[in-house]
């Protein structure tokens, strides 16, 4: 065993880093002892496939065998260990559903982390997604099914990559790789007209973890009909158990051969990139260059969004001098590449502000996340993303509804509703929840172009509902570039005096209490049992509680207003925890706020309070 910061790393890990087609931009001096390189100077031009992919001379690529053991290794004097984790190992298949997507650990070394994404068991999941996609949808007679794959940063992605395809071409169906790709921009395969590209594809799976830390990885899936949704991830998971159950080391190595005669490789990124920059010309009147003369800096969090700079912007005429963590590196050594993390918004903001730019974006690892900052440094996010996209779209849809998810603040409503004359409907928290609530409301008669989370997750009913971090950004370009155009504005003012007039609380926290599921006081009930418990116990003490007021309506938890804010308590979508959320006109008031919620819950013992008892005792 080596060592990675303090911790042991198996083997099995430094082999694949090794094999894989990674570089390390890395500045953690102990991985590059673990892997027993004493200079990063050899490191240089080792690079994820990014620029690999669009410097190909025609966008699709030879039939290749992909099992990177044949690949050439890089300096590395790491032996090649055995896993640890045997391909065949016992694995509870539904711990790795989490909602609507599939997470888990995928790479060995972290202490409390065993590996239960292997590959075996991402062979086996993609084979019960071609199961379920093959009940659903005939192959036609001229052509097999055919599916698409794509990855984030992560370094388990080419692995992972590899497993997926044998697990597919073992179904019987046609495997084209992406490479590195947006979340998005595999949905939009599904779409996409054209046959050169083998598009549009039948099913697609994106490898990512979104922000999660480097040893987890995970997958999401789409069809033309969008992306699946729980019940059927939980129907992929059983077949994927009772695939994996009659899983041999032959049945394995012939779906590796079979692969290498079918796998393609085509550059996708560069038609979805090319949709983009195209829609953006559209809105400026089919202009080449409508945002020459901006600054534009772009913070990928060595992430999968690189793109946006080279791909997006500069083609459009933007200047993206200053843009940072373009290059994937999937130990995102700068910050967790997620728009909710504040050294994540500090950093973008920082970057604004230092080169003088017009404005800062910023996305998660896999892009179907965002979020801005304006040449003041002021963040568009959260509430003030919300604001800003509901500007844009009812000034293009008069009167229409937007859907937001739980945490939305009550100032977010006044805005919509008395300013822009839209309807704010906050419904639950959920990224998919917003979506489907959304595509519901226009099935009924109630129109609606925006769901839209504080997370940084949104999409548009132009964009068919794709979840989209980088066309949220594009739609705020069209608004610069209009904005110069008609001579009104240059720069992200334009941007900012949309959202003028939104009342922002003075304190907004959010606070995660846990659930310990091993206390004696669950009963032998389940986590979400006793945080139902908790909220109805809470919803009868406000109910007695003249000082405050529960909303009259409301889909997840218990909201409250009170002493001039708010606030909610609710079960997490994923995790034993319920999160509360305090917003309030001044410190005082969210302590009044916070002790509401204390007293109602301290007699359940198995909730850890200790967050809530630190808010009210400091503020
Ligand atoms: O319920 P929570 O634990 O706060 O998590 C809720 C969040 O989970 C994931 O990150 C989803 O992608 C988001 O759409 C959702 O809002």
């Amino acid at each position: 065993m080596a060592v990675i910061s303090g911790k042991p790393i198996q083997n099995t890990f430094l082999a694949q880093y090794c094999q894989g087609n990674w570089q390390s931009n890395t500045k953690n001096p102990s991985l590059l002892f673990a892997l027993g390189i004493r200079s990063t100077q050899p490191l240089q031009g080792w690079k994820l496939a990014w620029t690999d992919m669009s410097a190909m001379q025609s966008h699709i690529l030879p039939t290749t065998g992909i099992n990177l053991r044949k690949r050439t290794s890089f300096m590395c004097n790491a032996a090649q260990g055995t896993s640890t984790v045997s391909s065949f190992e016992k694995v509870d298949f539904f711990k790795l559903q989490n909602g609507s997507d599939i997470r888990g650990v995928a790479v060995a070394g972290v202490e409390g982390e065993p590996v239960n994404l292997t590959e075996a068991v991402a062979e086996a999941i993609a084979a019960g997604f071609a199961a379920w996609l093959l009940e659903r949808k005939e192959p036609n007679e001229s052509r097999r099914l055919r599916i698409s794959i794509g990855h984030d940063s992560r370094i388990s992605a080419q692995k992972l990559q590899d497993a997926i395809s044998h697990g597919l071409v073992g179904a019987g169906l046609d495997v084209i790789q992406y490479g590195l790709a947006s979340t998005p921009a595999m949905f939009n395969s599904t779409l996409t007209e054209d046959e050169s590209y083998f598009c549009p594809v039948d099913g697609s799976i994106m490898i990512t973890a979104s922000h999660l830390p480097y040893n987890r990885n995970g997958f999401k899936f789409f069809t033309n009909a969008g992306g699946l949704g729980k019940a059927d991830i939980k129907n992929i998971l059983e077949r994927s158990a009772n695939i994996y159950e009659k899983f041999s080391d032959a049945s394995m190595k012939e779906s590796i051969q079979a692969s290498k005669e079918t796998v393609n490789k085509v550059d996708y990124m560069a038609i979805y990139t090319s949709d983009l920059v195209a829609a953006v010309r559209k809105a400026a009147g089919n202009k080449e260059k409508p945002l020459e003369g901006f600054h534009i800096v772009v913070d990928a969090g060595n992430g999968a969004g690189g793109f946006f700079a080279g791909k997006v912007l500069e083609p459009l005429g933007a200047i993206t001098t200053g843009s940072q963590f373009l290059d994937p590196d999937g130990f995102f050594p700068n910050h967790i590449p997620n728009p909710e993390d504040k050294v994540a918004m500090k950093a973008i903001t920082k970057a604004v502000l230092e080169n003088k730019a017009d404005l800062g974006i910023i996305f998660d690892t896999d892009v179907d996340r965002s979020a801005a900052v304006d040449s003041n440094g002021q963040e568009f996010n959260r509430n003030r993303l919300i604001a800003l996209m509901s500007a844009i779209v009812l000034e293009e849809h008069p009167g229409t509804t937007i859907v937001t998810d739980s945490v939305t603040s009550d100032g977010l409503t006044t805005f919509i509703e008395k300013k822009l004359g839209g309807k704010h409907h906050r419904f639950k928290r959920g990224y998919k929840n917003v979506i489907d609530e959304a595509i519901r409301l226009n099935s009924i008669g109630e129109e609606s172009h925006l769901a839209i989370e504080t997370s940084g997750h949104g999409a548009l009913k132009e964009n068919h509902w794709l979840d989209d971090g980088a066309y949220l950004m594009v739609k705020l370009l069209n608004k610069l570039a209009s904005a110069k155009a008609s001579g009104s504005s240059s720069g992200s003012k334009v941007l900012t005096d949309l959202v003028e007039g939104l009342e922002e609380p003075a304190v907004a926290v959010e606070l995660r209490l846990k659930i310990d599921q091993n206390h004696s006081d669950l009963k032998g009930g389940s986590f979400r049992d006793y945080g139902e418990a908790v909220l109805k116990h809470l919803e009868n003490r406000v109910n007695s509680d003249t000082n405050l007021k529960k909303a009259p309506i409301n889909y997840e938890g218990v909201r409250v207003s009170g002493y001039g804010g708010w606030f909610l308590l609710r079960l997490s979508l994923h995790d034993p925890v319920l999160p509360l959320n305090i917003e309030a006109p001044t410190n005082e008031d969210a302590v009044k706020l916070g002790l509401a919620v204390l007293a109602a819950v301290k007699e359940f013992f198995a909730l850890d309070t200790s967050a809530l008892d630190k808010f009210v005792q400091q503020s």
